[in-house]
């Protein structure tokens, strides 16, 4: 039903079970020994972080924030905002943010330097998908899914205007669905 409003299927639910099981092995070997606090970024990093955090085979803590700049636009504010803070303390903490997708690199850049300022230990950025060509800020994610060509991209929880967050692969929406 919701497929009517999509132009092309760009990553499979397959093909996104798959990556999600090698990240979750590399993540594993490299958070053996520690004890990191993954930092889920809502709402769109939801279904990633559900069914990543399932491969990670080591002892983990999650805790979730809230941050939002884009609205109902498919362009960024460029003004973050922090709708719900952290409950964990991240000082001393090797922290692994979980995202959905780094498109301008705002939303993590801001992040990134909020932790570095309450003194994590490590900070290190797993996304989904990257977006080279949205980049407005020099930032670079440790482990990455899938490179996306330059569109709006919605599925696997990215959303336009709160919609399609459901599908469970990632596509483009038809050019008339923006037109309304
Ligand atoms: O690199 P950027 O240009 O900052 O874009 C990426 C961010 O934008 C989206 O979140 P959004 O603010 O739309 O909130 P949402 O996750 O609730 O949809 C997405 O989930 C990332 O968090
Ligand atoms: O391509 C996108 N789709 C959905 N949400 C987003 N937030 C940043 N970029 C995107
Ligand atoms: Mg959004």
């Amino acid at each position: 039903m919701l497929q009517k409003d999509i132009e092309e299927i760009l990553i499979t639910e397959e093909n996104i079970q798959e990556k999600i099981a090698e990240l979750g092995a590399q993540l594993t070997t490299d958070y053996q020994d520690k004890f990191p606090l993954a930092v889920g970024v809502l709402k769109g990093a939801l279904p990633f972080m559900s069914d990543l955090i399932k491969r990670i085979d080591t002892y983990i803590e999650l805790d979730f924030m809230d941050v939002s700049s884009y609205g109902n636009a498919t362009v960024s504010s460029g003004e973050v905002k922090i709708v719900k803070d952290l409950n964990t303390s991240v000082e001393g903490r090797d922290v692994l943010i979980i995202e959905d997708i780094i498109d301008s690199g705002k939303t993590l850049n801001y992040l990134v330097d909020l932790f570095k300022y309450r003194k994590a230990k490590s900070i290190k950025i797993v996304t989904l998908l990257d977006k080279p060509t949205g980049r407005k800020v020099d930032l670079k994610a440790d482990y990455v899914g899938f490179l996306v060509p330059d569109a709006f991209v919605v599925g696997y929880g990215l959303d336009y205007a709160e919609k399609y967050r459901n599908l469970p692969y990632i596509g483009v929406l038809k050019k008339e669905i923006y037109s309304f």
